[in-house]
């Protein structure tokens, strides 16, 4: 057998637990890692993995020395708001002058702002903008993304985002799993009339499902955005035209968007950081995947995080994300993300490298494609110059990724210097 490329002399492997279930609890801590390893690609699928010593007598078009390094499956980033025009620098000194989020937002800035930004941009201007953005992710070793709508609030402005991602799918090797977030905010023409809203979104879904333009549907559930009865409406009628379900769920205040996302089933709720103890055990003793958004806490200023100790403890699932968007977490780098679950959400290295694949992948229904690296899957993988696998939470806010392979091809580098 001769194989296209074998990676060798790989100083820690790490191998995710394959599960097409998110993994809960105990089995969270548990991370296989493999020492002094070797793997090898065909076609670009992973083809086979084991020790150094065997890789020895191996054939392959191209070897690649590991340098004793750590490889890891591509990391899977499973909320992201890619997709918008503009940015929000002009509103960080109203967040110093002590502003909170939601007042930004019924000033008619934060979402709102970003809306407007949004319908100005041209599909070009907003593939263009997104690549930038998405590019950066993958530098950081991501290859698996999933993306939201929810910067149009209208169908003509919701619809030409979610044709950017699918156009970002098809420039892109990396795998894009498209959201529709039409509830995102209330626009100022509806205030007052939020069913009236949630009934011209409901409308939409059916397009877009014809179109097959997402395959999740989300919505924010929140004080002042839309109520638990409003997001039970919307979200039934997207399960019941085959979305996959998503919630921005208890983020600010305890709505209960954690109970009501175990109630219908939903593959993530999101947020959290309010949930409350009964919307905690709920999730426990279900597969919904609670995705959790420390740098969004850590970017508003907070101090009080998700609690994602009591989550694990109890038997949850649970993945973290990087939330990236323009206005409550303005960064693509999923590692200082992972630095974050380490300091604020006191995770361990084991439970957060489950977190940034297997369980990740399952919260956006990836979990027999991506987080993983078993024989036969994509061979999606990333070199990190680090001595083991603990030290990206630990040294934060630097890239740490080396090369970056999508489907057994180079796809990032870093440059030397000089
Ligand atoms: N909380 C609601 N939505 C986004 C923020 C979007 C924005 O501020 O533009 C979030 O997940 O943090
Ligand atoms: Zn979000």
């Amino acid at each position: 057998m001769i194989y296209d490329l074998l990676v060798y002399n790989i100083g820690q492997l790490i191998l995710p637990k394959y599960s097409p279930k998110p993994l809960k609890g105990q089995e969270m801590k548990v991370l296989q890692v493999m020492e002094n390893a070797a793997f090898a690609v065909l076609d670009g699928k992973i083809a086979w993995y084991g020790t150094d010593k065997e890789s020895k007598t191996m054939s392959a078009k191209h070897r690649m020395d590991g340098g004793h390094k750590v490889v890891s499956p591509g990391l899977v980033d499973p909320h992201t708001h890619l997709v918008f025009g503009g940015s929000r620098e002009h509103e960080l000194p109203m967040k110093q002058a002590g502003l909170s989020y939601l007042e930004i937002l019924a000033k008619g800035g934060g979402i709102l702002s970003t809306v407007e930004a949004t319908k100005l941009a041209t599909e070009d201007e907003l593939v263009r903008k997104a690549s930038f953005h998405l590019e950066r992710m993958i530098s950081y070793g991501v290859t698996t993304i999933e993306a939201k709508s929810g910067y149009g609030l209208e169908r003509e402005t919701e619809l030409k985002q979610l044709r950017v991602i699918r156009r970002l799918q098809e420039k892109y090797p990396a795998e894009i799993v498209s959201t529709f977030l039409g509830p995102h905010a209330v626009p100022s023409c509806y205030k007052g009339k939020e069913d009236d809203f949630i009934d011209e979104m409901i409308g939409l879904l059916k397009e877009i499902k014809q179109e097959k333009l997402a395959s999740f549907a989300d919505i924010f559930c929140e004080t002042g955005v839309f109520s638990l009865g409003q997001s039970r409406r919307y979200l039934q009628k997207a399960s019941e035209l085959g979305f996959g379900l998503k919630i921005h769920a208890d983020e600010i205040d305890p709505l209960g968007g954690a109970e009501l996302a175990v109630d219908l089933g939903a593959a993530s709720a999101d947020h959290l950081v309010a949930a409350s103890d009964e919307g905690i055990n709920r999730l426990s003793k279900s597969d919904t995947v609670a995705v959790l958004l420390p740098g969004t806490t850590f970017y508003l200023g907070k101090d009080h995080y998700a609690k994602a100790r009591a989550l694990i403890d109890r038997g949850a699932a649970v993945a973290i994300a990087t939330d990236f968007n323009p206005g409550s977490c303005v960064t693509e780098n999923l590692q200082m993300i992972m630095s974050l679950a380490a300091l604020k959400l006191k995770m361990t290295a084991e439970e957060i490298w489950n977190a940034v694949t297997i369980n990740a992948a399952n919260a956006i229904g990836k979990g027999k494609e991506a987080g993983t690296l078993e024989i036969g899957q994509q061979a999606d993988f990333v070199l990190w110059d680090v001595p083991n696998y603990r030290y990206i939470p630990y040294h934060f806010g630097v890239n740490h990724a080396e090369y970056v392979y999508i489907g057994g091809r180079k796809i990032w580098g870093r440059q030397p210097y000089g």
